[in-house]
């Protein structure tokens, strides 16, 4: 007999960074010991067990870097053992919590010590913590990222929520001033990109108008908002140099102007969701409120187009925006469209989507997938090598898939608090079956989810992982499409010096 392991997870598909191959995997301590050819393991090495993985694919957990989890004082929202739950049966294994809509948000230190004690022992899988950046709290940014943020996240736009003190939108020169005081220590800020002048401005004119139907709210919001607040914060970075990720991006044209900007050396990333890749405007007149998110859902066309770059590599990653609410803010009796809460709850489905729609049904390579949903996620946000990956010494992050059943999605199949989703009803050819966190299992098909083992991720404020590493993924979808991105190693942060601001920023020379 050779070697103990742990587990070994025997024959199954197994999706590297180099693309799907027939192996077994050994895990030790928690960590991936060994890969080797399928039913080498098996026999030659011992195991306290063993999982029959034949037929089935074996992926890197996803990393979810945008989820809601709204504790403290809105756990009735949405809380962490409940969303980690719908978290750890959907194959995700690590996520990062964004700083609203808890109470206080996650603006200080003192806030994010109130969050993590909450997260104890609570999460059924291991997790991060956003930072937030909103007017007033230059000072804080430090001592955030010294407590292990993996970055800061501000909203250029109204993000809605409630109770004193709740988040808030931040304009142009606070921005700028947070984002030189960010690059200062090489920190990362992420944006939620719509222009607050175009969206408040139609929205209090449909208020007038008596305009309060799903058409109105898209129209509300229209792509040019995403558009010009994303052209503002890229002109902001490259005078800057902070280091910038883009949540949600919902149009293609807005990809496009990031894709332009990596190429001028700007260190830049994109997320899209799986909402903007699956459903369309139609579709939420259609739904209803739990299709209701911002930015909102467009055309068929636009969806398309964020398919097709993210083939090419031009986004980065996928995440859920996980962001839901009691029933009642969905659904109460009177409650019009503009007025329900705007946030989709998708924690549960993301890989399954992405799975459906992009493999099965556009060839999208698992290996491009993987990237976007684990890799490239915890590459950008200083997770990896110990996430994103099935490697030798990784975590045993896990998500086991089995790629021949088919089901709808149904409100009973939900473990997040709230069981609204715009994806009940909707049929998968694909799902997942097991996810295992460290080598143990935390959802089972039929068992369902052990709660309560996951742990706390910190991120080193110094750590500066360089963009290049995403390549990985751009070269992925060149060799696809041969379309793919091209970007100089090192370039980005070569290239970019900060330049002297045109503008006093609010009062504070510029050094
Ligand atoms: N406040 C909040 O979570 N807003 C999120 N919901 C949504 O649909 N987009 C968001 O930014
Ligand atoms: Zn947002
Ligand atoms: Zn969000």
């Amino acid at each position: 007999m050779g070697e103990r392991y742990d587990l070994i997870i025997k024959r199954g598909t197994v999706v590297l960074p180099s693309g799907a191959k027939a192996a077994d995997i050994a895990v030790k301590d928690g960590r991936i010991a060994a890969i080797a050819a399928a039913g080498s393991l098996d026999g030659a090495c011992e195991a306290a067990e063993t999982i029959d993985a034949d037929g089935l694919l074996v992926m890197a957990g996803a990393v979810d870097v945008h989820v809601h989890f709204n504790e403290p004082k809105f756990g009735h929202w949405e809380g962490f053992a409940t969303g980690s739950a719908a978290l750890a049966a959907g194959g995700c294994t690590t996520y990062a919590d964004m700083p609203l809509n808890g109470n206080p948000p996650t603006v200080d230190a003192g806030a994010l010590a109130l969050k993590a004690s909450l997260a104890e022992g609570a999460s059924a899988v291991d997790y991060a913590f956003w930072g937030g950046l909103v007017p007033g709290n230059a000072d804080r940014l430090e001592e955030l990222a010294a407590a292990g943020v993996v970055g800061f996240k501000a909203f250029m736009s109204n993000p809605g929520g409630e109770g004193e003190g709740r988040f808030r939108e931040i304009g142009r020169e606070a921005l700028r001033e947070g984002m030189r005081r960010i690059a200062a220590f090489g920190g990362l800020l992420a944006l939620h990109a719509e222009s607050e002048a175009i969206t408040s401005r139609l929205a209090a004119k449909f208020a007038d108008e008596g305009r309060t139907g799903a058409r109105d709210f898209a129209a509300s919001r229209p792509a040019v908002a995403e558009l010009e607040a994303v052209y503002m914060a890229l002109e902001l970075a490259a005078e800057t140099c902070c280091r910038l990720h883009f949540v949600h991006i919902s149009t293609p044209e807005a990809i496009d102007m990031i894709t332009a900007a990596k190429r001028r050396g700007i260190d830049v990333t994109a997320e899209t969701c799986p909402h903007y890749l699956t459903l369309t405007e139609d579709d939420m007149a259609l739904i209803g409120p739990a299709a209701k998110c911002a930015p909102p859902l467009r055309g068929e066309d636009r969806l398309e187009g964020l398919w097709t770059r993210l083939l090419e590599g031009a986004i980065d990653l996928v995440a859920s925006d996980h962001s839901p609410c009691p029933e009642a803010m969905k659904t109460a009796a009177g409650l019009s469209f503009i007025d329900a809460w705007g946030g989709i709850a998708g924690a549960q489905n993301t890989l399954e989507l992405m799975l459906e729609e992009g493999w099965r049904k556009r060839g999208v390579p698992l290996q491009l997938l993987s990237a976007a949903l684990s890799a490239n996620p915890a590459r950008r946000f200083g997770l990896y090598p110990r996430k994103g990956e099935i490697a030798e010494g990784f975590d045993a992050d896990l998500a086991i898939i089995d790629p021949n059943r088919t089901y709808a999605l149904a409100r009973e199949d939900l473990y997040h608090r709230h069981k609204h989703s715009p994806y009940i009803g909707r049929r998968f050819t694909c799902k997942v079956v097991r996810t295992l966190c460290r080598g143990k299992t935390v959802y089972a098909e039929g068992a369902g989810v052990t709660s309560g083992g996951g742990v706390r991720l910190t991120v080193p404020a110094s750590n500066v992982p360089a963009v290049d590493a995403l390549d990985a993924q751009a070269a992925l979808g060149a060799a696809h499409l041969s379309a793919g991105l091209t970007r100089t190693p090192g370039s980005a942060s070569q290239q970019c010096r900060p330049s002297a601001p045109s503008l006093p920023v609010n009062g504070v020379q510029p050094s």
